[in-house]
């Protein structure tokens, strides 16, 4: 009998299956594993306790990224009293259990999904995971990355493998050219805006077609970056010739004969043509444009040149209620434009949107204007190597020289737990993947957008059609 066609998902599914217990959850074997300082301390505490080491510590690798501050003076500056323990937990745990680390002086530092791909820790066809709902960032690569709780965390450390129901497949298909103006940020915003944010509920999301293809891997990882935020248990995108060029000469990537072999095998992971998804979507990518969040959850999104929903229009009362909360909170008007509203801070960073193609398509608004009076504007790479590049490349100079602050890298503005925050009531344009109440500071009100339409809004002080400036 033929083997029946497999998915992307199922080909490395099947390839990491340890043993099948009777009731259909799997064994699955783990083969690289990222930690930071925020899930990982109670692990290595039930290590401790249990007196266990780590299976395969060699596999494992941390970096510490959603505590640290950004400011230039990190490295010598007292930090929060909370956010230095945590820091300094991890420094000891690493050490005591023999795991690689990357310390916050070291050049590679950086949010966690971003220095992964970055050092070739990230690899096609591999099973990922990180204590970290964003882990599905790395299904870019055409892995199998997913977020694990912490107590999985410790599991993985202990053994190398996980215990795993098996996902369903989902297709979302993006077929044709986009539009000028518009990025991977836009087509994810686009897509959970049609999904909704349960859209993905029990799927591992496969995102495929002609505008997917076209997306150089930083607009890959942006799109599988928010899959999370549709309710999936991953995203992931097959790997082509841009996957293998992008994986070639990193750090812990493998080289020579190595590579050779491992791109064979990687060649032979594309879903087979006549594979059956459980659910399958298609959008056409001519009907995409800049987006923008006007709400407190993803998918409460719209074009730039649309308006605030009306909660009066919504003939469910549950819904209704949800929909009035989101525009009191984000202090908007029923039917207002969404263009023209002022901001008072515009984020550019955090693992959605903080590599060297997003600072590029930000510079390329900021060059020759400035950052409009009262905006607070901050650009936060990614990774010590990204800011490493952009100066290089003479970025941080036309930032620098338009008003934005330029930052060392972490999680930033991305959520509130290190220095950089909203204050309450203050509105953000920002390119990160998540605006739900106090997200960014208590009292934050948070817009989602592209780099290029962040930078946009921080030169005219105001949510902005990023292609009135393109122009
Ligand atoms: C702190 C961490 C557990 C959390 C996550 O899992 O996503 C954070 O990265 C976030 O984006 O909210
Ligand atoms: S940048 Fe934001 S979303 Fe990404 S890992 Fe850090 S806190 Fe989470």
């Amino acid at each position: 009998m033929a083997n029946a066609p497999r998915t992307l998902f199922d080909k490395i599914w099947a390839a990491h299956v340890v043993e099948t217990l009777p009731d259909g959850t799997v064994l699955l074997y783990i083969d690289r594993h990222l930690i930071h300082e925020v899930t990982s301390p109670q692990a290595f505490e039930g290590l401790r306790a249990a007196g266990r080491r780590l299976r395969r510590p060699d596999a494992t690798i941390g970096v510490v990224d959603h505590n640290v501050p950004t400011s230039a003076d990190r490295l010598t500056a007292v930090n929060e009293p909370e956010s230095a323990l945590q820091i300094a937990t991890l420094e000891r745990n690493v050490a005591e259990f023999d795991v690689p680390y990357i310390p916050l002086a070291d050049a590679r530092q950086g949010i966690v999904h971003v220095i992964g791909p970055e050092l070739g820790l990230s690899l096609p066809g591999v099973t990922l995971v990180c204590g970290d709902s964003h882990t599905s960032t790395h299904g870019a690569l055409g892995a199998l990355a997913f977020g694990i709780g912490t107590s999985e965390v410790e599991h993985v450390m202990a053994t190398q493998t996980l215990l795993q129901k098996p996902a369903k497949n989902m297709r979302v298909t993006v077929e044709g050219t986009l539009p000028v103006g518009c990025g991977a940020k836009d087509i994810v915003l686009a897509i959970i805006g049609q999904i909704g944010t349960a859209g993905g509920t029990g799927h591992v999301i496969e995102f495929a077609g002609s505008a997917i293809r076209a997306l150089d891997m930083a607009g890959r990882m942006t799109v599988c970056n928010m899959s999370i935020e549709a309710g999936a248990r991953a995203g992931m995108i097959a790997p082509d010739e841009t996957t293998f060029a992008y994986v070639t000469g990193r750090q812990f990537a493998p080289k020579g004969e190595a590579l050779e072999q491992a791109i064979a095998w990687w060649k032979t992971l594309p879903s087979d043509a006549d594979a059956v998804f459980d659910k399958d979507v298609t959008i056409d990518a001519a009907t995409i444009a800049p987006m923008v969040t006007w709400g407190t959850n993803p998918e409460a999104v719209v074009p730039i040149t649309g308006t605030v929903p009306d909660p009066a229009d919504e003939p469910d009362p549950e819904r209704r209620a949800q929909l009035q909360r989101m525009v009191d909170y984000m202090a908007l008007t029923p039917g207002q434009k969404l263009a023209g509203t002022p901001v008072d801070v515009v984020f550019i960073g955090s693992c959605t949107n903080s590599r060297i193609e997003d600072i590029r398509a930000a510079a390329a608004i900021a060059r020759g204007r400035h950052v409009a009076p009262g905006v607070r504007a901050l650009v936060v790479p990614g990774s010590g190597l990204v800011k490493k590049q952009a100066e290089e490349e003479g970025l941080d100079r036309i930032l620098l020289d338009a008003g934005f602050e330029w930052r060392e890298a972490g999680c930033s503005m991305c959520l509130g737990m290190n220095p950089d925050k909203l204050t309450p009531g203050q509105r953000c344009a920002s390119t990160s993947n998540r605006n739900f109440e106090g997200r960014q500071g208590p009292g934050g009100r948070t817009h989602l957008v592209s780099p290029a339409m962040a930078a946009a809004a921080a030169v005219t002080g105001r949510l902005t059609d990023v292609r009135e400036l393109a122009a």
